[in-house]
């Protein structure tokens, strides 16, 4: 891997400085020759925990990639710091790093972790108006149990400031004094990026505002036999298999930096710990959700109902179901509320994968937008602005494409990253890109995800696209998926709208598809099924409208 020595805080250097440091060698320490600046003094250094590099001391971030050093953690030997018991006990601070791990509950006593989730900047402020967005109707309140805190129900989202300490430094340091209480009322949705070198350290991370309101204009009555919903299958995650490969992906991710087709150097990193956050949750506390959907479609249903099934946890670990519940207001109910009782939230790293325009940014922004997480002002926003750009269609997609070169080029570059606290989960939503020049980026996220929703263009030809042998992302990512031990899927067949809904176009979908997933080791009654369109907002959050997806 790579390393260098450092010398000091050097915040904005950008790399260009630095490359010429770095010995690519594995036998550094034997053989580079401290300058003559450090003389024969052997520095110590810190072990950035997202891409391993050797920091300085002195350095109160990382060189390489710009991620934080906390100040309570990074004193002593990486190895020493980084795992109590093989699990992860520090942290890393990098945006994504604390977005994956900076509030995972056994770093802190349940009542820490009870009073962390009414006190942080995460939880529903008090006297919103969430409870107005009335597009809270469908099965993805499974996720809405992803949201709400006891005693508040608006999102109230700011800007995030780097001159404040994040809402990650609040969780990654635990409790919450008091002095942050009132700020930590805010319930704040996060859609971060991965580390400064892929989009400077001061756009590390980008807060969607605050939802208003949410168009969702389905009945909320409506409960047919969709009412399944993607989510609805119990989801159990292996997490003794889950992240065997993370560590190595993670070494090799650091210094992977590829370039893309503009030479843009980008950077891959993520959490190093190798550690899968369900592998971090005590047993009891692989349950994710309570009650039940009904599934239809032979495992298939709504978008949004299987989440809330999915299960963190050992191999036996415990699946509940939950219950479906649509509701034209939404209001936090009692089983969206953290439970104090047991107070631990279990975190699950939801990644988006599939083939390239398959939509998965646009389905991750339309669910924030139907959840109440985009206002109404910052969904036309993107509207009017990615209209400008000629690229209406993308208006969805750049709630989390938020980069300038992601939005000119339609790509998602890195992972997005958003998450939800929820009754009992942290759900890291980790929106990857599908373009092949990405798919080390893509790895990033998938090394650290317990379940995934595979995204499918139902169009005809793009799913053969992404089925290709040598082009297609869908095969690709459904073995990276499965090869860093997600053993349980969503298959959202997107862009249904487009092939009018065709019954006969998904069960080919699914046949083929299905086919190729269980020589992935995918499991049958591991993978759940749905046909949806996230543009036309059907069979996301509600039961479809569309009568052509009435079957
Ligand atoms: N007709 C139709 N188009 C869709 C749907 N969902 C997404 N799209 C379009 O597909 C295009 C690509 O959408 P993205 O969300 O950027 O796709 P992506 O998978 O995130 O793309 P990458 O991350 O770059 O791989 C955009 O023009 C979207 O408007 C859908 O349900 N129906």
């Amino acid at each position: 891997m790579p390393r260098k020595v450092n010398y000091g805080i050097d915040y904005d250097d950008g790399y260009d400085d630095d490359f010429d440091d770095y010995d690519y060698g594995y036998d550094v320490e034997e053989n580079v020759k401290e300058p003559s600046l450090q003389g024969t003094i052997k520095r110590a250094v810190w072990r950035c925990s997202v891409c391993t590099y050797d920091n300085d001391d002195t350095m109160s971030s990382c060189d390489i990639c710009g991620i934080l050093r906390s100040p309570s953690v990074c004193n002593g030997t990486y190895d020493e710091k980084r795992t109590v018991h093989g699990v992860c006990k520090v942290p890393g601070v990098s945006i994504m790093a604390k977005s994956l791990f900076a509030s995972r509950p056994h770093q802190m006593s349940k009542k820490e972790v009870d009073s962390q989730q009414q006190n942080d900047d995460f939880v529903v402020k008090e006297n919103n108006n969430f409870h107005m967005l009335g597009n809270n109707q469908g099965q993805f309140h499974e996720f809405h149990k992803a949201y709400s805190s006891p005693t508040h129900s608006r999102i109230n989202i700011a800007p995030f400031k780097f001159d404040v300490p994040s809402p990650d430094d609040l969780v990654s340091n635990g409790l919450h004094s008091s002095a942050q209480h009132s700020k930590a009322k805010n319930f704040d949705f996060k859609s971060s990026r991965a580390p400064s070198s892929w989009v400077g350290k001061n756009e590390a991370v980008k807060v969607l505002s605050s939802a208003k309101r949410s168009d969702s204009s389905h009945d909320s009555t409506r409960k047919d036999k969709h009412d399944g919903i993607i989510f609805s299958k119990n989801l159990e995650i292996n997490t003794s298999s889950g992240f065997k490969a993370s560590d190595k992906s993670s070494a090799s991710m650091a210094k992977g930096r590829v370039e893309d087709s503009d030479g843009r150097s980008v950077s891959i990193n993520l959490c190093s710990s190798g550690q899968s956050s369900s592998s971090l949750m005590p047993k009891e506390r692989t349950d994710m959700v309570e009650d039940g959907s009904s599934l239809t479609h032979g495992g298939e249903g709504h978008l949004t109902s299987n989440l809330k099934n999915m299960t963190l946890g050992a191999k036996s670990g415990n699946s509940k179901d939950i219950k479906a519940n649509s509701r034209a207001q939404y209001k936090p109910e009692k089983w969206m509320l953290p439970e104090k009782a047991e107070g631990l939230l279990t975190q699950l790293n939801l990644a988006i994968v599939g083939h390239v325009d398959s939509g998965k940014s646009t389905l991750s922004g339309r669910l924030l937008q139907l959840l109440g997480r985009i206002s109404q002002k910052e969904m036309h926003k993107y509207e009017k602005e990615s209209k400008l750009q000629g690229k209406g269609s993308f208006a969805y997609a750049w709630a989390l494409d938020e980069s300038a070169e992601e939005r000119e080029r339609g790509v998602t570059m890195t992972v997005a990253v958003t998450y939800l606290d929820s009754k009992r989960y942290h759900v890291v939503v980790l929106d990857s890109p599908g373009h092949k020049d990405f798919v080390p980026n893509m790895i990033t996220g998938a090394t650290q995800a317990d379940a995934a929703i595979l995204v499918i263009d139902a169009s005809i030809g793009s799913f053969e696209a992404g089925m290709d042998g040598t082009k297609g992302q869908t095969r690709e990512h459904a073995q990276l998926i499965r090869s860093f031990g997600v053993d349980q899927i969503i298959v959202a067949v997107n862009k249904m709208d487009a092939v009018e809904y065709s019954k006969d176009r998904f069960d080919l979908i699914k046949s083929q598809l299905g086919t190729f997933l269980r020589t992935c080791d995918f499991k049958d009654s591991s993978v759940t099924w749905i046909p949806l369109s996230a543009v036309e907002n059907q069979n996301l959050v509600v039961a479809p409208s569309d009568v052509r997806l009435s079957w």
